[in-house]
């Protein structure tokens, strides 16, 4: 008799990013701030990664994104393992596949809009390679409701709404497989929240990138298609937490 199972079987969904068997501790630090013995995210899929304050969410987030590197374990992105690349080769790779959007928006005051996304192209090696880069950036402005006149304008000159759309054009210009946002709506009012998810969203979709978003706001965790609590794969959170209770127990 023929066996159809294995043609009928769903295939896996495919893995952007695999962690697995990762501790990281802090120099100085008595114990580790993350230990995840395994942690993947598919490939297309939106992340809402929330935990308590001090859980290690920017840490993970750093590790993602090559800033930070694990003492131990392997954090593998697109097929690749990143953290046992030399730095400026891992420098390369994130500006090649990784968008970041920090809460801080980390913009060069005294740089123009255009130079602020153009330096991100610089960095990932791209920038022979578009001629039309000018006409990408305005599309980009475009897309994020951001004037074109604003282009030659100095970052610092700019609102706090401006200055974090141009942080998301940065983190975009070199189309990334894998966009990565530390809070970047923490100091929005809610309409500008909600028109900043809107935007963000419809990128991320047109360029077809995955998106890994940290928030304190679980409001916003309807956004997105899977939830994750870091304290449910972060054995570390898990222990700080239980002691957390233990002594809050105690002292009542
Ligand atoms: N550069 C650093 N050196 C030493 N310890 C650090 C450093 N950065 C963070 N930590 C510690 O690591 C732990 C995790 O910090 P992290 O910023 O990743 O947490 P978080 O979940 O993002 O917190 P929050 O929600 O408050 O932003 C905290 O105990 C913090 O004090």
């Amino acid at each position: 008799m023929t066996d159809y199972s294995q043609n009928s079987s769903v295939p896996e969904p495919k893995k952007i990013i695999q962690l697995s068997d990762l501790t990281f501790t802090y120099k100085k630090a008595d114990a580790p701030t993350l230990d995840i013995p395994s942690w993947s995210v598919e490939k297309n899929s939106t992340v809402f990664l929330y935990g308590p304050s001090g859980s290690g969410k920017s840490t993970l987030l750093n590790i993602l994104g090559g800033l930070l590197v694990p003492q131990k374990g392997e954090v593998t992105i697109l097929d690749t393992c990143i953290n046992k690349m030399r730095g400026s080769k891992r420098d390369k790779f994130r500006a090649q596949h990784i968008g970041m959007i920090f809460q801080q928006f980390n913009l060069i005051p005294w740089l123009s809009v255009k130079e602020n996304i153009l330096a991100a192209q610089y960095f990932s090696g791209k920038s022979h390679i578009n001629q039309d880069i000018t006409e990408t950036i305005y599309k980009l402005l475009e897309a994020l409701n951001l004037s074109q006149t604003l282009i030659d304008k100095k970052t610092e000159e700019l609102s706090i709404g401006q200055q974090q759309r141009v942080a998301i054009a940065r983190a975009l210009i070199n189309q990334p497989e894998i966009i990565i946002a530390d809070e970047p709506t923490s100091s929005l009012d809610t309409d500008a929240r909600d028109n900043f998810m809107s935007l963000l969203f419809n990128v991320t979709e047109s360029i077809g990138s995955t998106l890994i978003f940290v928030s304190h706001d679980k409001g916003l965790s309807s956004f997105f298609n899977k939830t994750v609590d870091l304290t449910s794969i972060n054995k570390a959170a898990k222990l700080a937490k239980n002691l957390e209770t233990a002594e809050a127990n105690n002292a009542a």
